[in-house]
């Protein structure tokens, strides 16, 4: 599983497409060398967020990416997705753990907080994710996070630490030097002309082994 967290960790966009027009954004972002996509989702209803994740989880499976899904613990057991990522009005990742098993990806978002990534830890988180590091136009209002926690969390947690929040490729490198394990992005990969190209550009940022 450590292999599978490194690098690009491409997020679904806001404006959630069709089911076939995510497939093939996500596609191109994975083309781009994206290693873990997560379906992110805050617009469709139960049966559209069902479709999209399973076409999702189609084209991962084929491609050798994980799929996390974000939020819906449920959808991700149903779907035999790779994992779940869970905020602090999500689930709990003891009760997460229970559910998917030992093998699934677990995150749990830690926003500015070292003292709640070192309790997800404990409960059996796979990763966890710092942020918003730089103004994010996808969640304007995301509480600010110092690099350092990338730093702290790589000299004392077992797990990878993952940074979020407006980065882009010139921004990024100095969160990889910090210590992030993975970059997760929204809208420097997915509201880009050029889908695999804008992800290439992250990818490239980390060493050659992860992409
Ligand atoms: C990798 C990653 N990190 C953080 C988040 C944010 O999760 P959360 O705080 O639950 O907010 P929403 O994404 O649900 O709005 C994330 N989704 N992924
Ligand atoms: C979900 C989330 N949590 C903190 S910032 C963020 C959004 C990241 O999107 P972008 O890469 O467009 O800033
Ligand atoms: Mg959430």
């Amino acid at each position: 599983m450590n292999q599978i967290l490194d690098g690009l960790y491409a997020i679904t966009p806001d404006a959630s497409p069709s089911a076939e027009a995510l497939t093939k954004q996500v596609a191109q972002a994975i083309e781009g060398g994206a290693r873990v996509i997560q379906y992110r989702d805050k617009h469709s209803d139960h049966t559209g967020r069902e479709a999209r994740a399973s076409a999702l989880l189609a084209l991962c499976r084929a491609s050798g990416v994980a799929l996390i899904v974000n939020d819906d613990l449920e959808l991700a057991r149903k779907l035999g997705a790779d994992g779940v990522h869970l905020g602090r009005d999500d689930p709990d990742p003891r009760q997460a753990r229970a559910l998917l098993g030992r093998q699934a990806i677990i995150g749990v978002s830690c926003y500015d907080d070292f003292s709640r990534a070192e309790a997800a830890a404990e409960a059996g988180a796979s990763y966890v994710a710092f942020g918003s590091f730089f103004p994010s136009t996808t969640k304007p209002n995301a509480v600010a996070a110092d690099p350092g926690l990338l730093t702290l969390a790589r000299e004392h947690l077992p797990i990878p630490p993952v940074a979020i929040g407006g980065i882009t490729p010139q921004n990024g490198g100095l969160l990889i030097s910090a210590g992030a394990r993975m970059l997760a992005v929204v809208s420097g990969v997915f509201a880009q002309p050029d889908i695999a190209s804008a992800a290439r550009a992250y990818t490239t940022l980390f060493p050659k082994e992860t992409h």
